[in-house]
Formats: C-alpha cells, sequence, structure tokens
C-alpha cells in the first residue's frame, strides 16, 4: 500500500483542529477522479491527502491521480462501505500518525454507499479505532454524471433503469443513495447535454434531494474552498434530506390539500421551483391504516408501474403484522424487508413514490387493490414460504 508524504504545512486551524474530511461519492465514471484531480492541481495554501478506494484489484484511479502518485493512499480491492471498514479506520490513523496535513480527501469507488461510509468516519461502528479522535467529517460530495443519470433515468417512461446489471447491487441503488445523502452535488458533464435535458435531470435530482447545494459542472471545475473546509457537514440533517422524507413530512402536517378517499387520504405534492422546468416529475404519498395482501402486493412489486422512479417508506402487511416492513425502490430494484417492530400507535403503511407523469388515481387505486379485503377473512397468519423479505 503506498503511502503518500504530503507536504509540511502549519496545520494550526482556529476551533476544531481535527483534520476535515471531504468524501467525493458518485457513480462509475461520473468525474470523481476528474474531480480530485482538479483540485490537487490548485488547493491553494492547504496540504491534502488522498484516500482512493476502488473495488477491482488494480486501483486504476490511483495511476490517474496526476503527478500524485506518491500522495496517495490506495484502498483496493474492496468497497470502502462494507469490506474495507477497518482498512479505512487503520489507514487513517497511520496517514494522522504519522505525516502533516491539513485536509483528506476520499474517493469513494463507484459502488459505495454513503452511509455507513458516513457512519465510519464518524465512529459510529463502535470499534476501537475511532476516526474522529483525529478527524471530522466536513463534505459529502456526490458527483452526478449527467449524461448516464439522462441515461439511466427514462424520461419517457419516468423508471430508472439498471445500468449494473450483473453486479452484486443495482448501480441505480447507489446512484440515488449518493444523490440522497451528501451535502453538495455536482451535476457534471453539463457540456454534453442540452439544456433541457440538463432542466429535466436538475429537476428530477432535486425531487430526490432537496437540500444539497447544486452546481453544474464541466471537468468537475469546482473552486477548491468548495468542496474543502466547508464545514457543510451534519450527519442528522443529511439523514433527514432525501426528498421522499420531505414529502412524507409535509403530507403530515399539511391538511388543507388532502384528498379524502374512504376515510383514508392520498395526497400530491407540487414543488413550485421544479414546477416550471419539470412539472411532470411528481411526488405522490400513499397512506392506508389497512395491511396489504402478501401475494398481491408482491404481484405489484413485481410489476413495477414504468412511471415511478423511486419509492420509499413502510408498509403494513398482513402476515408480518409486527414487523415494519421497509420498502426501498429504485429503478428495477425493489426491496422490502423488517426495519423492526411497529410502535403499536404507528402501525400504517406510508409510502412516497417520485416519477414521471404518475397516475395517481391508477397508482393509487392499484395499490388498494393489493389492500387485504374486509371478505377475506384472517390472513395474518404469516406464509411458511411467504414472498418477503425481497431482497
Ligand atoms: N465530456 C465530459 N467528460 C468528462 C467530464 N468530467 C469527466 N469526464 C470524463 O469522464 C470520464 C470518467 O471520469 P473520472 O473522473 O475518471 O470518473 P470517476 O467517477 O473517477 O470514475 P470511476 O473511478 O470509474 O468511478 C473521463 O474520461 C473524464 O475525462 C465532463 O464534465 N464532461
Amino acid at each position: 500500500m503506498p503511502i503518500a508524504i504530503p507536504k509540511q504545512t502549519d496545520t494550526e486551524t482556529m476551533g476544531d483542529e481535527r483534520i476535515p474530511i471531504t468524501v467525493v461519492t458518485g457513480c462509475l465514471g461520473a468525474g470523481k477522479t476528474t474531480l480530485i484531480n482538479h483540485v490537487l492541481d490548485d488547493p491553494g495554501d492547504r496540504s491534502v491527502a488522498v484516500v482512493v478506494n476502488d473495488v477491482g484489484e488494480v486501483n486504476v484511479d490511483t495511476e490517474l491521480i496526476q503527478g500524485a502518485t506518491d500522495d496517495i493512499v490506495d484502498l483496493s480491492n474492496g468497497c470502502l462501505c462494507c469490506q474495507l471498514q477497518d482498512d479505512l479506520r487503520l489507514t487513517l490513523a497511520l496517514l494522522r500518525d504519522s505525516r502533516e496535513f491539513d485536509c483528506l480527501l476520499i474517493e469513494a469507488s463507484g459502488v459505495s454507499e454513503p452511509i455507513p461510509l458516513a457512519r465510519t468516519l464518524l465512529g459510529m461502528d463502535d470499534e476501537e479505532v475511532d476516526p474522529t479522535d483525529e478527524y471530522r467529517l466536513d463534505t459529502m460530495v456526490s458527483v452526478v454524471d449527467s449524461v448516464g443519470f439522462a441515461n439511466a433515468f427514462d424520461t419517457e417512461t419516468g423508471q430508472l433503469r439498471d445500468a449494473g446489471a450483473g453486479s452484486q447491487r443495482p448501480l441505480t441503488d447507489v446512484l440515488v443513495e449518493t444523490v440522497e445523502f451528501c451535502d453538495l452535488l455536482l451535476l457534471n458533464k453539463c457540456d454534453v447535454l442540452p439544456e433541457d435535458s440538463l432542466d429535466e435531470v436538475e429537476a428530477l435530482v432535486r425531487e430526490l434531494q432537496p437540500n444539497a447545494e447544486l452546481i453544474r459542472t464541466i471537468d468537475a471545475a469546482v473552486p477548491p474552498e468548495t468542496i474543502l473546509e466547508t464545514d457543510r457537514f451534519d450527519f442528522e440533517e443529511a439523514r433527514r434530506s432525501p426528498g421522499w422524507k420531505h414529502a412524507l413530512a409535509s403530507a403530515r402536517s399539511t391538511d388543507h390539500d388532502v384528498e379524502h378517499d374512504h376515510g383514508e387520504h392520498s395526497h400530491r405534492e407540487h414543488d413550485a421551483e421544479t414546477e416550471s422546468v419539470a412539472d411532470r416529475i411528481e411526488t405522490l404519498v400513499y397512506e392506508r391504516e389497512r395491511p396489504f395482501h402478501p401475494d398481491r402486493l408482491n404481484a405489484w412489486l413485481d410489476d413495477w408501474d414504468g412511471s415511478i422512479a423511486r419509492t420509499k417508506g413502510v408498509c403494513w402487511i398482513a402476515g408480518w403484522d409486527d414487523d415494519a416492513m421497509g420498502l426501498n425502490q429504485a429503478g428495477p430494484s425493489v426491496r422490502c424487508g423488517s426495519l423492526g417492530e411497529w410502535n403499536p400507535d404507528e402501525r400504517t403503511t406510508r409510502l412516497v413514490l417520485i416519477g414521471t407523469d404518475i397516475d395517481e388515481d391508477s397508482v393509487t387505486a392499484a395499490l388498494d387493490r393489493c389492500l387485504v379485503r374486509p371478505d377475506e377473512g384472517d390472513v395474518s397468519r404469516k406464509p411458511e414460504r411467504g414472498p418477503f423479505p425481497r431482497r
């Protein structure tokens, strides 16, 4: 593992003297290495150390980070969010013990999930080596390949296609997660798409992630202070920021435009800011206090409605009555499994569906047909070989 010797500089800073970490996430080919190269090219008066992660045996990105092959730590052959957590903790400790530098940049592999990685960096794994003794997580940057996003997100059908056939996890999952969990979004490769396509991509990205600052870039060219020492990151804020959480919170607090339907309600949200550029992208909140029939829900999940790009939420499913069943869909990847036991007062299905031209009535009716009917008797016995969990 080649470890670099970054330039020696004065590390005295005001207040918190721990080293700020900037994590760069994004799908394969989004422009993460390009961003890091750009920043290393002219980092101002900071010295920057870099950890680069690649899932393959050979870390191509280490080679590609220009003129800095001696200034980076190479963590290859595994993913920082799962197999290499221990290596990452130890690498950070070793780096800090042996070198002087002002900032640390971590390039996550194109398949790394951001939340487990952030948890490791925040010392939330309860391991002996705690990165927060010496480091603080400063910025989570998500580089979005606007061309790849436009290709993955079929604007005709509104569906996110799986760009990663054959991979362990569909890449659309990672694509959506890196957009949802970040505090800065670089919408990159803006030189390739026409303005109207960029507007569509930006509108969907905004629907998934309404909080983070969004900057359109070409060659990920941003001044170093945009991603280094920004003091932006807040774990709880980042966890709250996905668009589906906003929609859910808003549906709970808004009464005046809720449509009532047999004593229950569904609610469609319009975001005034995005409406002008992409008024076809919509968010539907579905809430019911009756359980789903497991087979009908499963059949509906198998035959996913093409207009829905993203769904997140919790379901009450007959037979799994004690379990709050989390539903997580991104494009063709549909997972559903227990999140733990229900709080008895809160056993209600709550789903947020985001997509293009969603036909609210037909989606709501289709979901309603999956509910247990009053004449069906007791279906609350968990079948021995039921359809859940779906992975
Ligand atoms: N046209 C165009 N190409 C870009 C832009 N940014 C990066 N590229 C190119 O896209 C390709 C992938 O860029 P990288 O920076 O290697 O992407 P990455 O996210 O590090 O890729 P992985 O390490 O494979 O995940 C390279 O050929 C870059 O030159 C851009 O804004 N416009």
